[in-house]
């Protein structure tokens, strides 16, 4: 007999993470993603125990410091993040290298330096290696380290190496960089970092779809009417003119975050959370999306680039610091996106993403399809609002449903309602900066959440035509007002099928 258990009653589940001792090299330690993503995810995990006991990072770039100055650094740049006292201590974790990364002198000197910090640590000669550089030095680093002998696991203990996005420029590009890291490495060692499959609620994704029994059911094309994907921002280019004008919305959010969460969404249940399994379906899913045709490509998709808001303040892309005043380049794409399985067929999924926009909004909505016969029609104005489930990513982490309720009085009158549950409320607790969960699956050998070389080029499989195409054709870009919701265009995309997007505003 099956006993109901209170929800409050039973023991949280979890799945333990078990962090093995290391050393982590970060290469590009004087820039920008190690000071604001990958020091501070490091020392949360410190604050929190969750280091292995055995443990050292040692940073690596041009810029000339000893251990003492890359530790003030260290310091300062997690001032706010924590005490004197966890900071002195955490610092005191921290080493630096400098060198040049085309330099075979570089790699034997972090040799000699890696096995000196080794024996005092005693890290089991294990080691990450962070390439946290611009993308060019990734095959550069890869071979130094494979020719001083240091990315095999011979020597006691193992190696791997995360690599940042973007992961190539195209699927040719791509391919390179994965035969030039295959020279020196397995795919078991290499960890494609996507920040994205880190945040509390994209992981959240798996759990609601695949711990609940009433969600598989009505997840196809029999009740669910179309899924928008939406990521929001309301920063501009900021400091990176120089990467993002070569890369644009599409390189940048498409490739990686957007078609990671719509193959999360959409992919088949795996046979289990382990790495190979759970990409297969990823994998599969992108690889069941319908290709673009070139003649019915201006349909599907919307590229567009933020112009000047006077009311606002807002100088147009163009004419931000190190941008070229007649740049194509999108900053912001929108996207009609159909699965040819049997699942989905025919049911459309809305991706959309840009910079300087109204609101910063990460989410995804799932929406279901009216109800087929509406026993109201003769009561009331036929308007009965289908039912909404929206996976809230950032900046509210949470789940709501929305649903038709009859409002409180004597007459019958129907008012929509919605449930929400918000992590914050509920766990009370914060979500960790997304770096911090990957940075410690990579440390217990868990590649589930890092991109697969397949899933990299699967992708890039998706782009490269419209990418191709918006090289080839300037004049589809069209314009929007920074701060703003997005070009009319986009509206349109939606609006041709009889839909809306879901308002960026205030919900
Ligand atoms: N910053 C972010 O928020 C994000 C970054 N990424 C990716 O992470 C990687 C690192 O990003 P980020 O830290 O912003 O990059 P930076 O431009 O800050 O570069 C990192 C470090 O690399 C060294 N470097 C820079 N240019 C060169 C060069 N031409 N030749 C040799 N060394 C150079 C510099 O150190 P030194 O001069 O001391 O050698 C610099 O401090 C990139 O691939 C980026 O795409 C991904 C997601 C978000
Ligand atoms: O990878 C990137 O992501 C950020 C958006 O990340 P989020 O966690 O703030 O949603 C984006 O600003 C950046 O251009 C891109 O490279």
């Amino acid at each position: 007999m099956r006993r109901f258990i209170t929800r409050g009653a039973r023991e949280e589940l979890c799945a333990e993470i078990k962090a093995e001792s290391c050393g982590m090299v970060i290469f590009g330690a004087s820039g920008d993603l190690a000071r604001r993503k990958l020091l501070p995810a490091l020392f949360e995990l410190f604050r929190r125990q969750l280091l292995p006991a055995n443990f050292f990072i040692l940073g690596g770039a041009r810029t000339e410091m000893d251990d003492d100055a890359f530790r003030r650094s260290v310091r300062e740049s997690l001032a706010e993040a924590g005490s004197d006292s966890e900071l002195e201590e955490f610092s005191g974790f921290c080493h630096y290298i400098a060198g040049s990364y085309e330099q075979p002198v570089l790699y034997e000197a972090l040799k000699s330096r890696l096995a000196e910090l080794e024996a005092g640590c005693l890290t089991g000669g294990n080691r990450i290696y962070y390439l946290a550089t611009p993308p060019v030095l990734y095959p550069v680093i890869t071979e130094g380290l494979g020719r001083a002998g240091l990315t095999s696991d011979a020597a006691g203990g193992w190696s791997r190496v995360v690599v940042e996005k973007p992961f190539g420029r195209d699927l040719v590009s791509a391919r390179e960089l994965d035969r030039a890291l295959l020279r020196y490495l397995t795919e078991q060692q290499i960890y494609r970092i996507d920040h994205y499959l880190g945040k509390e609620t994209v992981q959240n994704i798996m759990i609601l779809r695949f711990a609940n029994t009433i969600f598989e059911p009505v997840w196809n094309r029999q009740y669910i009417d179309h899924v928008q994907i939406t990521v929001a921002e309301t920063l501009g280019v900021e400091n990176r003119a120089g990467y993002y004008d070569q890369t644009g919305a599409l390189r940048d959010m498409f490739q990686n975050h957007m078609l990671e969460m719509l193959s999360l969404v959409a992919m088949e249940p795996p046979a289990s959370f382990d790495g190979d399994r759970h990409r297969d379906e990823k994998v599969k899913l992108l690889r069941a999306i319908r290709p673009y045709s070139p003649w019915d490509m201006d349909q599907f998709l919307v590229r567009g680039q933020y112009a000047q808001n006077s009311d606002k303040n807002l100088p147009a892309y163009r004419q931000e610091p190190g941008i070229k005043s007649d740049s194509t380049t999108e900053t912001y794409a929108a996207m009609q996106v159909m699965v040819d399985n049997w699942r989905w067929r025919g049911v459309p999924f809305y991706l959309r993403s840009g910079k300087r926009l109204a609101r910063k909004v990460s989410e995804i909505a799932i929406a279901f399809k009216p109800v087929p016969h509406s026993m109201f029609a003769g009561l009331m104005p036929e308007n009965l609002l289908s039912n909404v489930l929206v996976l809230a990513i950032q900046p509210e982490e949470g789940i709501a449903l929305s649903m038709e309720t009859k409002r409180p009085g004597p007459h019958m009158c129907m008012s929509s309602l919605n449930l929400q549950f918000s992590y914050r409320d509920v766990f009370g607790e914060r979500s960790g900066n997304a770096y911090e969960r990957l940075l410690l699956d990579c440390m217990a050998g868990d590649q589930t959440l890092f991109v697969r070389r397949d899933g990299a080029e699967v992708a890039w499989n998706v782009l490269d035509p419209i990418l191709q195409q918006w090289q080839e054709e300037t004049g589809s870009l069209c314009f929007y007002p920074a701060g703003a919701a997005g070009p009319e265009q986009a509206e349109a995309l939606l609006a041709k099928d009889g839909r809306a997007w879901r308002p960026l505003g205030d919900r």
